[in-house]
């Protein structure tokens, strides 16, 4: 029976996938196995003993602990691309929201109530403070070609935009669903110089923190409008407030609040973090994140893990010893050593790694009956991190 925590709502369709004979559901629970969370910050979190596994469902991760995970050889799971559709909806809404005035321009009428003798009048005269420009025509930049930026590039392309990108990690995939009109640009400060509407769709992180500071700024193409439905971290806001008042950004929305962005509508439009909030996308993370979690904490298979290598062997009704270590030479002989000292005849093994860290899987003809043995001399071997007998 493994315990499962959650730090946040989690779609019951999700939770679903966890069968009541192997899986109990704890919001509580202090010493869980496997942890499912979306925004929760987990950093002033201990991890707790029996912890085996984390499931962010959504994309980002920076509200997890990665590295103390890792040493602990717990993997970390995402769920990459299923809420994409959901974030991308909302950015296009974006696009429009930050250049035609509507959420302004619907707060001002609504003030009119009990304000003015007629309104039709009223609306008629004060209009002209609402007008903004069309978005046909004009050159969107979108940084981070991930799930959520290829979206956003082929669908503004739809809405008759010119779209440039700027992606120094595209990956595969990517570069299958992108479409090929999409303007590769080789830089950042190239990106920004032409584009009228700028979109972030990039994680997170030490390297992207605070990405669009004075300097990143200062190159930008004065009057464009600056799109973050990614992170607040990704932008230094005392350098955006700044910007603004240089005339450089003509209005910033973004799904990141924070006290120092509140008070100054119309030129800083902030929505409370609903990028993923559809209940199509909420089942999407939900489901994606139980079934990667069930089948690591199961079967020691593993699939979109952030700090893990994929590592994924069908179940055959043998018993399985799952050994993750540091991704050093001759581990493959030291662990073949215990396994032969414990006549461990192994029907199948898959050793896969990703940086500094290997996982195997070893299905075995059967265990030894001094199994707990076994395990000593396995985490014996000092770059051994986790040791899992799934029986
Ligand atoms: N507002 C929301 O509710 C919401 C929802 C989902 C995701 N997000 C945020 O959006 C981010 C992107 O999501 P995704 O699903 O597209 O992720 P993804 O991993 O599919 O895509 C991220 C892309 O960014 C690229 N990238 C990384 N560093 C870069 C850099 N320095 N410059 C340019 N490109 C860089 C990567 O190569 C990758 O293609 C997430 O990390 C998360 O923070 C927000
Ligand atoms: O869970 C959410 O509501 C937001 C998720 C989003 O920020 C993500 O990174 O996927």
């Amino acid at each position: 029976m493994y315990t499962i925590r959650t730090l946040n709502n989690i779609a019951k369709t999700g939770l679903a996938k966890l069968p009541e004979q192997n899986f109990v559901i704890d919001e509580k629970a202090e010493n869980p196995e496997g942890i499912i969370l979306r925004s929760f910050d987990m950093h002033k979190m201990e991890l707790n003993e029996n912890l085996l596994a984390v499931a962010r469902a959504g994309a980002g991760t920076n509200n997890i602990p990665i590295e103390k995970c890792t040493q602990k050889g717990v993997p970390v799971f995402n769920t990459p691309g299923a809420n994409a559709n959901a974030v991308k909806e909302l950015v296009l809404a974006g696009l429009f929201a930050s250049s035609r005035r509507i959420i302004a321009g619907a707060a001002w009428v609504q003030g009119l109530k009990d304000n003015c003798e007629n309104v039709e009048k009223a609306v008629e005269a004060g209009k002209k403070e609402f007008t903004g420009p069309e978005i046909a025509g004009k050159t969107l930049g979108v940084i981070g070609l991930g799930a959520i930026g290829v979206q956003v590039a082929n669908a503004a392309l739809d809405l008759g935009m010119e779209v440039i990108g700027y992606d120094p990690f595209l990956s595969l995939e990517s570069a299958w669903h992108l479409s090929p009109n999409v303007v590769h640009e080789e830089s950042m400060e190239e990106l920004v110089a032409k584009a009228d509407y700028i979109t972030l769709h990039i994680p997170l992180n030490d390297k992207t923190r605070n990405t669009f500071d004075e300097k990143l700024f200062a190159a930008t193409k004065p009057g464009a409008r600056l799109l973050n439905f990614a992170r607040g971290g990704l932008v230094d806001n005392a350098a955006l407030k700044k910007a603004i008042a240089d005339g450089i950004i003509a209005r910033y929305m973004t799904d990141f609040p924070s006290e120092d962005l509140l008070g100054d509508p119309a030129n800083i439009i902030v929505t409370p973090h609903l990028g993923a909030s559809t209940p199509e996308s909420e089942e999407n993370c939900a489901i994606m994140a139980a079934q990667e979690i069930r089948e690591y904490l199961t079967y020691g298979n593993i699939k979109n893990s952030v700090n893990f290598p994929n590592c994924v062997v069908p179940y055959n009704g043998k018993p399985r010893i799952t050994v993750c270590h540091q991704n050093i030479v001759n581990m493959i002989g030291q662990l073949g050593a215990v396994f032969t000292k414990y006549s461990v005849n192994i029907d199948k093994l898959v050793n896969n790694s990703k940086g500094d860290l290997a996982y195997n899987i070893v299905v075995c003809d059967s265990l030894p009956e001094n199994i707990d043995d076994m395990i000593k001399d396995l985490y014996a071997i000092n770059t051994v991190l986790k040791v899992r007998i799934l029986d």
